[in-house]
């Protein structure tokens, strides 16, 4: 019996809400595999831990969360109790960096039954690699002076390295899917980090032969995925960018609430961490109407990590089964619960 060893950051919001769902959707993928088995420790770090403790998660987080095999978290964020770049950076960020998960993929295809608020939505079936580590995202900068002389200053942050292996991931991910590979630039507007992005992307091209690439702006793109969403098979995105677009990945799907994520450790020195797209929805948190398919699918991304690709695909395959059988949550247009939706797709995994 194999045991995968878990540590499991529910968060803030509808975050405590979809992770148990998972959880249980990936105990019962392993009742029926046989021979694995999950252990979750769950960790309450959130922005009531903030409340109570003046921070986010405790001074040694990182060491506690090191010798897990993956981390799997549902959302951080609470803005009426906590800053929201305080709960970010305090958190999710420290994670993301401190653990050298340098890319964030982030799948988005269409699903038979989901009302895709697109007329002709085709099939798109599409992933966004994020660059994970650096980019817009930095702690660079600051503020100085007050009131009408005040002054903020941000930098991006685009290093050779980081740029390199975020689009050498993608053209390799192209490589293994439809072979091809779109860069979300904005070169015409970002004077410095932009057209270094391009060239980088353009001498990396020469090594891929078999890719076939090409550069679009980032409000273009944008409306692209709205637009043309079947014509994507791997974009690579710088940190915001990738953030945007992938929104309106699980937009163009239905739901934000649908998509999922990987935060990926590459040099294996850390654990990678499983997230969906979404955040702790304060809108909707504590009715038990929370879409779980984000973070169940997120689920499946770390058994297809941990090379469990058949299980995981099990459970994508009892997810499009519940969503085509109408099952669904309010935000998909329907009228089950978190726990209604959990329940069939456990029940459908389950089934011979
Ligand atoms: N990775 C993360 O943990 C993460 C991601 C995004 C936002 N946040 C944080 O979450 C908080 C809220 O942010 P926001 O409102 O911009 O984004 P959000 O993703 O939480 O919500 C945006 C909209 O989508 C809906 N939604 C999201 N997930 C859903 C689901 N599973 N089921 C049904 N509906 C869903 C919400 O109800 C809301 O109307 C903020 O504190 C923000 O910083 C965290
Ligand atoms: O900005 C972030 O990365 C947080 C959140 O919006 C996300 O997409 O994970
Ligand atoms: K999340
Ligand atoms: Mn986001």
């Amino acid at each position: 019996m194999k045991t995968y060893h878990i540590a499991v950051i529910p968060g803030d919001g509808i975050g405590k809400e979809v992770v148990p769902a998972a959880v249980k959707v990936l105990h019962t993928a392993a009742e029926l595999h046989g021979g694995i088995k999950f252990e979750f420790t769950e960790f309450p770090w959130s922005c009531d831990f903030y409340i109570e403790h003046g921070k986010m998660m405790p001074d040694d987080g990182l060491e506690i969360l090191k010798d897990y095999e993956a981390v799997f978290l549902g959302a951080v964020g609470n803005p009426r109790l906590v800053e929201d770049h305080v709960s970010l950076w305090g958190l999710l960020l420290k994670i993301r960096r401190g653990f050298e998960q340098v890319l964030n993929i982030r799948p988005a295809k269409y699903f038979k039954g989901l009302n895709s608020p697109l007329a002709d939505p085709k099939n798109f079936d599409f992933v966004v690699v994020r660059e994970n580590s650096e980019g817009e995202y930095s702690e660079v900068g600051g503020r100085i002076h007050k009131g009408e002389d005040e002054i903020a200053i941000q930098n991006a942050i685009f290093t050779r390295k980081g740029t390199e292996r975020a689009m050498r991931y993608a053209f390799e991910l192209a490589q293994k899917r439809n072979r091809r590979l779109t860069s979300a630039t904005k070169s015409n507007g970002i004077f410095h980090t932009m057209p270094f992005w391009d060239e980088v992307f353009n001498e990396l091209k020469a090594d891929y032969p078999d890719v076939a690439v090409n550069s679009t702006h980032i409000d273009a793109l944008s409306a692209f995925l709205v637009i043309k969403p079947e014509l994507f098979d791997v974009i690579v995105a710088s940190n915001l960018f990738g953030d945007i677009l992938t929104d309106i990945g699980g937009a163009i799907m239905g739901s934000i609430g649908i998509a999922p994520s990987a935060n990926i450790n590459l040099n294996g020195k850390y654990p990678s961490m499983f997230e969906p797209v979404h955040g702790s929805a304060p809108d909707i948190a504590g009715k038990g109407i929370a879409n779980p398919i984000g973070q169940i699918w997120t689920a499946k991304m770390m058994l297809d990590h941990f090379g469990e690709t058949e299980l995981g695909g099990k459970i994508l395959e009892a997810v499009e089964w519940v969503i085509a059988k109408g099952i669904k949550t309010p935000d998909i247009g329907g009228t089950a619960t978190t726990a209604e939706v959990t329940e069939a797709v456990c029940g459908r995994i389950l089934e011979k």
